[in-house]
């Protein structure tokens, strides 16, 4: 079949965005490795699907799928930045706060004069059942077994599950050796994106994240929202903070628990196009 589809960015993570309102669409787990296949396919780190609600007060519903495995996934922050301007942008809704519907609750993207995006991302979770992660008890940093040595991780959900260490330097961080580890950790029965980050002052990270079924990224927003979420719990950054990413930056506040996240940053279309399926 003839699939029309628009290639975007937000911080260089890609994405293949379907519009799956204007035209019933189902693609079978091969299909989606095919579109996210950067040999075989149009190549990309997530597809997003964008259809109709379920939920009476969503306008939209979105669902992600990885494009490395073809895995549903939750959640997708610098993806949820470019599905309001894909949704604007093709005249699907005439608002510039929409409300959609994920996998993991409801969330708030706003298209900004600046023509950058916020989005509410909602509230973190940190109960382990609800990573999941298994845990005793909730804290705000576990000690992991990862390789030859133990490792200091805070587990987040920000629908979708993640692991954030600090290091001294992202640039020499382990993300190649320890990123697939901490992935597949047995701790993590639904495995886990792992997080990497500097601090490089109260209100300033830099970050690299390994993200679960995509390998490293350029940038991962709700990696960036559990990075900033596990600073502010361990006392090392203030409420609002630059997250830098090899993407490029992003801005993260959160005014602690029960509270939700705020994430601003970009979104970019790079093409059009059709593909055969
Ligand atoms: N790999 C993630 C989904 C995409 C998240 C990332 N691209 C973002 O911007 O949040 C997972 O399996 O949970």
């Amino acid at each position: 079949m003839k699939l029309r589809f628009t290639k975007m960015q937000g911080l260089g993570n890609d994405f293949v965005v379907l519009d799956g309102v204007s035209q019933a669409l189902a693609l079978s787990p091969i299909q989606l490795r095919q579109l996210g296949d950067r040999h075989f396919g149009v190549g990309c780190d997530q597809i997003l699907l964008v259809e109709n609600p379920h939920h009476p007060d969503a306008d939209f519903r979105y669902r992600i799928f990885n494009g490395a495995d073809g895995g549903e996934v939750e959640q997708c922050g610098n993806g949820a930045r470019c599905f309001v301007r894909f949704v604007h942008d093709r005249g699907l809704t005439g608002k510039r706060t929409i409300r959609v519907e994920t996998a993991r609750g409801l969330i708030t993207p706003r298209l900004e004069d600046n023509g950058l995006v916020t989005v509410d991302m909602g509230a973190p979770r940190f109960n382990p059942a609800e990573i999941p992660f298994i845990a005793e008890h909730e804290a705000v940093s576990h000690s992991i077994k990862v390789a030859a040595r133990m490792v200091e991780i805070s587990a987040v959900s920000m629908g979708n599950p993640h692991a954030v260490q600090v290091v001294e330097n992202v640039d020499n961080a382990p993300v190649a050796l320890e990123g697939p580890i901490i992935e597949h950790h047995p701790l993590f029965p639904e495995r886990v994106n792992a997080g990497f980050m500097q601090i490089a002052s109260r209100s300033e990270i830099r970050l690299r994240v390994y993200e679960r079924g995509a390998g490293e990224t350029l940038a991962c927003g709700t990696g960036a929202c559990a990075a900033v979420v596990s600073g502010i719990r361990r006392g090392l950054l203030d409420s609002t903070v630059r997250v830098h990413t090899r993407g490029g930056e992003l801005s993260i506040s959160w005014a602690g628990e029960g509270q939700p996240v705020l994430m601003t940053g970009p979104a970019v279309t790079v093409f059009e196009g059709e593909i055969e399926l």
